[in-house]
């Protein structure tokens, strides 16, 4: 079995569950645990919670994961071994979460793994959309993920306090909402019950939120102590053994108090790969008051006695609505794409005829 020491791994974010499943791998003598800290096409860093170094993973690894639609992404716990002096990612983890999309082509793409909590991080200024933040924490949830809803800027925004009850008012009761000024290190510490050992997280938010300045906030103290052997720079160069380099802006960060932060292209912005009942379970506040309306069947468009109406905030249910139209389009196939355009074609061209026969 892997030898895990779980004291140095947790530093990276190693946790009970995370270990449960490295220790269920079926390993050789060889090899050892360790976190991918970022991908850079063929080659990635791994981290060993000491150093780190580039690796490799081995083409059945690679084609077994592919089969499934899944790839290895920074988060993952895999099982590395070292064949001719070169490391190889032989292994890996089932991950606790996966952040997935679908790119433009309808193919999934992994953005990464073993995600904790998501900060969704928006800005108390000009940036204040509450339908937008909707959107995210539906994205985190149906990826098992838990969002703290993070409000930057409450050091120069007016009305904060009316300002965080309101998306208190509008979100399901049990989401944290915290208001925060990201440039002082008091955000660390108002963050602090999310960033323990073990705790992975990351950051989610439009351009400008400040999701740079509060990164480099939380992991500002270990990188003021150099020498500790735990401060994280973002850029690594590393020899891969044949004398090539590469530079590689790592995409796993450590903060203070244990947690890592992942912040990977894409990450940042990422839309669902949720299908329309994932999503829907999201909103249980809806789904809750559907129960009450009059007809079992209610859309809550324009039917009477519908609880849904009654009951929710009206820009909440616009909301709702809209989302659910993206996870249906997001989950057709290009194909089924043509296949829906046709159709409409020849439901318009018909429509068309009678319409011209109806004239004649
Ligand atoms: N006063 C104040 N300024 C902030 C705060 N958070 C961020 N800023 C400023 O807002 C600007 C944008 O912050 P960034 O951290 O770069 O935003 P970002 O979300 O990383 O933006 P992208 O990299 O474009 O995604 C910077 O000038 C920050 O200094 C805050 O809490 N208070
Ligand atoms: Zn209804």
């Amino acid at each position: 079995m892997l030898h895990i020491d779980i004291d140095v791994l947790r530093t990276i974010g190693l946790n009970n569950l995370t270990a449960g499943h490295l220790a269920a791998l079926d390993t050789t003598p060889t090899m050892r645990p360790m976190r991918i800290a970022a991908i850079h096409g063929e080659w990635m860093t791994v981290h060993d919670g000491h150093a780190d170094r580039q690796a490799r993973a081995l083409p059945r690894l690679l084609s077994a994961l592919a089969d499934d639609e899944d790839a290895l992404a920074v988060g993952d716990w895999v099982a590395v071994d070292d064949l001719d002096g070169e490391h190889w990612i032989a292994l890996r983890a089932a991950p606790l979460t996966q952040v997935a999309r679908r790119a433009n082509d309808g193919r999934r793409q992994v953005l990464a793994s073993n995600i904790d909590t998501a900060l969704l991080v928006m800005g108390l200024d000009l940036d204040f959309n509450l339908r937008r933040l909707e959107r995210y924490i539906a994205v985190v949830q149906s990826a098992d993920i838990a969002p703290v809803v993070v409000l930057t800027k409450a050091d120069i925004a007016t009305e904060v306090d009316e300002k965080v009850a309101e998306v208190q008012r509008r979100l399901p009761a049990g989401i944290a909402v915290l208001a925060i000024n990201g440039l002082s290190g008091a955000a660390a510490a108002a963050l602090q019950p999310w960033l323990g050992a073990g705790q992975t997280l990351c950051l989610l938010g439009a351009s400008g939120t400040g999701k740079s300045t509060l990164t480099n906030t939380l992991t500002a103290a270990l990188n003021d102590a150099p020498g500790t052997g735990v401060q994280e720079t973002s850029v690594t160069r590393k020899g891969d053994g044949r004398g090539r380099h590469t530079t590689t802006a790592r995409s796993l960060h450590r903060c203070t108090g244990g947690a890592c932060i992942v912040d990977t292209p894409g990450l940042r912005t990422w839309r669902p790969d949720a299908d329309e009942k994932t999503l829907a379970a999201t909103f249980d506040d809806i789904a809750d008051l559907a129960q009450h309306c009059q007809f079992r069947d209610c859309q809550h468009g324009l039917e009477p006695g519908c609880a849904v109406r009654a009951g929710a905030d009206p820009d909440r249910l616009a909301n709702y609505h809209k989302l659910l139209r993206d996870a249906r389009r997001g989950a057709q196939t290009p194909l089924d794409r043509i296949a829906e355009r046709a159709k409409w074609k020849v439901i318009v061209k018909s429509a068309q005829r009678r319409q011209r026969e109806k004239g004649r």
